[in-house]
């Protein structure tokens, strides 16, 4: 599991490595940093670093003094460097220092345009941690000159630190160097930053729990449940699924689809389209309603049933089964409209709500707002369940304040039924134990791999997604240790 730290906790851990490490020490690590990445960059766009020319975007702050160190060490390889200081009386003094004594120079406002268009590469140094707000109209004109590949120091000047929101002129940065510890921005915002690389300058001691997690591919494969030798086709979980109407029965079929390929338990559903669930999966032990329908150790309920009497009763008789249920689609809808149907619900039985932004807004009475993370925190603590609040960046929250993060692979999940398939795999994972918390973030994760692969680079479905759970488990146990 990777940690994310908010600005506020990476300078706290700031402040207290700074007190007991030479001045400039961390500036110069972070700095040296950069100049790799730099160099690897010209290398891998142009074929060559010496003789190069690269263009620093330098800000008031230290992270205008990470970019001209950055410059410096640069130009000891043989790069030509030229600072913008767009507010040269606050530039980072020693770093201005350092650049020009290594044989950096420092633009006139004239000189801009003609170093900018013929940029091998332009580092953004404008802002870093304590950046409020979108790029000022200084630094947004030089950038809307920029044609090369953009490194950004600690991340993309312009786009908020903390919660990656976008709010007018802003870096989209190729690459983006950042130190001592991920923040939220890196993994809200993905497509601003491009690819990130994290320079250790020795903050891990100093850090506390973090604020954010990403699962890793192994942490995925090692909470994934295989069926053991002891094991058969009840102890592995018994995953319900309601879901499904004569208007939609392909949410059932996709949704008990989703269950049958993620585990190896078994899979009742429990809907007035079983006829049809049964022709496309006929290991599904299918019956006409959720009252006649056996005992699950977990339930699905939601995608498809409508938002009408009967989805009421189907959501309040589920939730009464002691046992874990997943609530998604037309379930979060009747659950906005007549919260009373949570009267039914047993505290001790966990629940995990799957909204997207508009059922989020059904949901909570507001839509998630630029603050993603704290907007999905505040909702499972206010339902006592687990929110998995879809996205570009997926986020999963825990009632006890735990937050993880999916960026997807793309935007290839963007298709019909994608959704119902997310609801079959949590519901399994369930059914199977895990951690609720964990179940959603895993399915989430799966569920993107799956989706990449359903699409290998052209459009897909959810039908497809379904077929590729097998080799996104297979692709993230590949990376087991
Ligand atoms: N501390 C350490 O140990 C280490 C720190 N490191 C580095 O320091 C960075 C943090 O540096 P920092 O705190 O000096 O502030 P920084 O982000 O450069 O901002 C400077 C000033 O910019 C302004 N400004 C604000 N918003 C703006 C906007 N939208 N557009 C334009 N300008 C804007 C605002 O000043 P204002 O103009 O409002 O007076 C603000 O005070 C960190 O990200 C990392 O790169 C590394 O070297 C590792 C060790
Ligand atoms: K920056």
């Amino acid at each position: 599991m990777r940690g994310i730290w908010t600005t506020d906790h990476v300078r706290q851990a700031e402040d207290r490595l700074l007190a007991r490490t030479p001045e400039g020490a961390l500036m110069r690590r972070a700095a040296h940093g950069v100049a790799l990445r730099a160099a690897r960059m010209l290398a891998e766009h142009t074929g060559a670093v010496s003789g190069r020319r690269v263009v620093l975007v330098v800000g008031a702050g230290n992270n205008g003094g990470d970019a001209l160190w950055a410059g410096s060490f640069l130009c000891r390889r043989g790069v030509g460097v030229a600072a913008v200081l767009l507010n040269p009386e606050k530039a980072h003094p020693r770093g201005l220092d350092a650049l020009v004594r290594a044989g950096g120079r420092v633009l006139a406002p004239g000189e801009y345009p003609q170093w900018i268009e013929r940029a091998d590469l332009v580092i953004d140094g404008v802002v870093g941690i304590s950046a409020q707000g979108p790029l000022r109209a200084d630094a947004a004109a030089v950038f809307e000159r920029v044609d090369a590949p953009v490194l950004a120091v600690d991340l993309p000047s312009g786009v908020d630190p903390d919660t990656g929101a976008v709010d007018g002129p802003a870096v989209r940065a190729t690459s983006t160097v950042t130190f001592g510890a991920r923040k939220p921005v890196h993994v809200l915002n993905p497509d601003r930053c491009g690819d990130v690389t994290l320079v250790d300058i020795g903050l891990g001691p100093e850090l506390g729990e973090p604020d954010l997690v990403v699962l890793d591919a192994a942490d995925v494969a090692a909470a994934w449940p295989l069926p053991g030798p002891a094991d058969n086709k009840y102890s592995q979980g018994v995953t319900g699924v309601a879901a499904g109407s004569s208007a939609y029965p392909g949410a059932a079929v996709l949704s008990a689809g989703a269950a049958v390929r993620a585990t190896s338990g078994m899979v009742r559903y429990a809907g007035p389209v079983a006829d049809v669930v049964r022709v496309h999966w006929p290991e599904v032990v299918a019956t006409g309603s959720v009252f006649d329908a056996g005992r699950a150790q977990s339930w699905v309920v939601g995608p498809g049933i409508g938002t009408g009497r009967d989805g009421f009763e189907v959501l309040a008789h589920v939730l009464g089964q002691g046992v874990p249920v997943c609530a998604d689609a037309d379930a979060i809808t009747i659950l906005a409209r007549r919260p009373e149907v949570l009267d039914a619900r047993d505290p001790d039985t966990p629940l995990v709500l799957t909204p997207h932004d508009g059922e989020f807004e059904r949901l909570t009475g507001a839509p998630p707002g630029p603050d993603r993370v704290t907007a999905v925190r505040e909702a499972a603590r206010r339902f006592d369940a687990v929110v998995l609040l879809k996205g570009h960046c997926t986020l999963v929250a825990a009632p006890d304040g735990r937050v993880l993060a999916n960026t997807a692979r793309g935007s290839w999940l963007a298709t019909a039924g994608s959704g119902d398939v997310l609801s079959g795999i949590t519901g399994a994972l369930l059914a199977a134990g895990l951690d609720p918390w964990l179940a959603a973030g895993v399915a989430a994760d799966v569920h993107a791999r799956a989706g990449e692969i359903a699409a290998g680079g052209v459009p897909t479905s959810a039908s497809a997604v379904l077929a590729a759970v097998p080799d996104a488990l297979r692709r993230v146990r590949s990376y087991l240790p």
